[in-house]
Parts: C-alpha cells; structure tokens; sequence
C-alpha cells in the first residue's frame, strides 16, 4: 500500500509571524511518519525559519517552486542547492499557476524535476487540463503529455520517488471538486503513463495526489479512491485546524 501524502500549499499567503503561528499550533499534532507524509509548501521567504521549527516533529517542509540551475545569473529565483542546504525536503513543480503567469513548460518542469533529484528534494509535479480541454475530451491526452514530459530521464528509482500531483485548472480556488470518481480515473490514467514509460514497479509505487478544492469535508471520499494517495491543498491548508483534520483523514485512509 503506498503511504497518503497530504500537502498544504500556501501559495502568497500569510506574513512569517502568522505562519510561525500555524505550525507551533500544528507541529505536536502532526500524525506519525508511517501512517502520512505530512507537508506544508510555504513561501521561500519562509522556509529557514519553518525548517528550523518543525525540526523534530513530523512535519515536512516544502518549497513552491524553484530555478533548476545550481546558481547564476537568475535575479529573485531561488535554486535546488539552496533549498538543499537549508533541509528543504520538498518541492512544488509545474502548478499550473507557475505554468500559465511564469511561463514554466514542460521541458523547464522536466530540468526541475531533474535538478530535484540531484539535491535530494522530492518533486511534487502538477499536471492538469484546463476546462476546454476537458469539454473538448482532451483531459487524458493533456495530462498523459505532461506527466511524460515531466519524467523523461529520469531513473525507475526516481519515478517511484516522484509525486504526481493531479489539479484540473477549473478545479483550483473555485470551489468546483471533480467527483471523486473523475479524479480517481485521472489518476488512474496518469498511473497507465507511468507504467508505460517505467514500468509496473514504478506505476505501483508512485503517488498520486488529488487537487483542486480539498477540503475536510470531501478529502475522505477522494483518499478512498485505488489511485488517489494524497491531495494537494491550497485554501483548506491555511488554517491550523482545518489542515490537521486534512491530515488526519490522510493518517487514516
Ligand atoms: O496547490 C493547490 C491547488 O492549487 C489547489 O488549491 P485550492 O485547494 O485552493 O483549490
């Protein structure tokens, strides 16, 4: 059975006082290690901070994007080794926020998730179809094409390692959750890719998330689905409570 992952992204909310807060309220809490990865993707203005704190519990820290040189000429970006070095453990790759406003495509997201390995951070990698898509029957189509795309190059052992994190575009902030059956055929779709490009052992073992409007009051039915394994959260991650709860249908699913 592959182990829930359920991650906060908190995306360009809250100041530092307010997300040191969060996680003094949430870090005793967090369920163990063996039941559910438990993550919170934070702004990178964040991060040395909220790694220190949660240093010792069971929470994780993730980053929300990243460049995926070493270092260079590229004014504000932050880069894999600096996340590395601060025990950064995740990050965020290809949102389609990221996608659409900052241009990311799908060969920048694979050099990402390339450069993730490299400085040992796990890539959390979005894939989505916009609303047209979908009405025009593309969905698979578009989301086989980026999960592709996103793992070329990469070792069996990598693709195992790599989340895939499953966000229709009109699903995200909009309060519109797919059911949980079309999500769970999405992924079950991303999991056929998978198998195709790394095989059976690779499609069995990597998780799958679930975003788009998870909440506490739908994650239960989605974690229940066979290639859901975790969700990805924006608004419901923002709040202590409501994140815990999050958790603790991951700790039990
Ligand atoms: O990364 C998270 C997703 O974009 C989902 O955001 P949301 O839960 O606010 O719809």
């Amino acid at each position: 059975m592959r182990k829930p992952i359920i991650a906060g992204n908190w995306k360009m909310f809250k100041h530092l006082s307010d997300a040191v807060e969060f996680v003094e309220a949430v870090k005793s809490s967090i369920p163990n290690k063996e039941k559910v990865d438990s993550v919170i993707c934070a702004p990178a203005l964040f991060l040395p901070t909220l790694v220190e704190q949660a240093k010792g519990s069971n929470l994780a820290i993730g980053a929300q994007t990243m460049h995926f040189e070493k270092e260079g000429a590229f004014t504000g970006e932050v880069s894999p080794s600096q996340l590395s070095d601060i025990a950064v453990s995740y990050v965020v790759l290809g949102h389609s926020e990221r996608r659409e406003y900052y241009n990311e495509t799908d060969a920048a997201v694979n050099k990402k998730t390339q450069a993730a390995f490299e400085y040992n951070l796990t890539p959390i990698v979005c894939v989505g179809e916009t609303l047209e898509e979908r009405e025009a029957g593309n969905t698979v189509a578009k989301v086989a094409g980026q999960v592709r795309a996103a793992l070329e190059g990469l070792s069996t052992e990598q693709v195992k390692q790599t989340v895939i994190a499953y966000e229709p575009i009109w699903a995200i902030g909009t309060g519109k959750t797919a059911t949980a059956e079309d999500a769970n055929e999405v992924c079950g779709a991303v999991r056929a890719t998978v198998q195709e490009i790394a095989g059976p052992d690779a499609a069995a073992a990597i998780r799958i998330q679930y975003g788009g409007s998870v909440k506490p009051e739908n994650i239960v039915e989605l974690l229940s689905m066979e290639h859901i394994d975790g969700a990805l959260v924006g608004g419901a991650s923002l709040q202590s409570d409501s994140y815990l709860r999050l958790l603790e249908a991951g700790a039990n699913a």
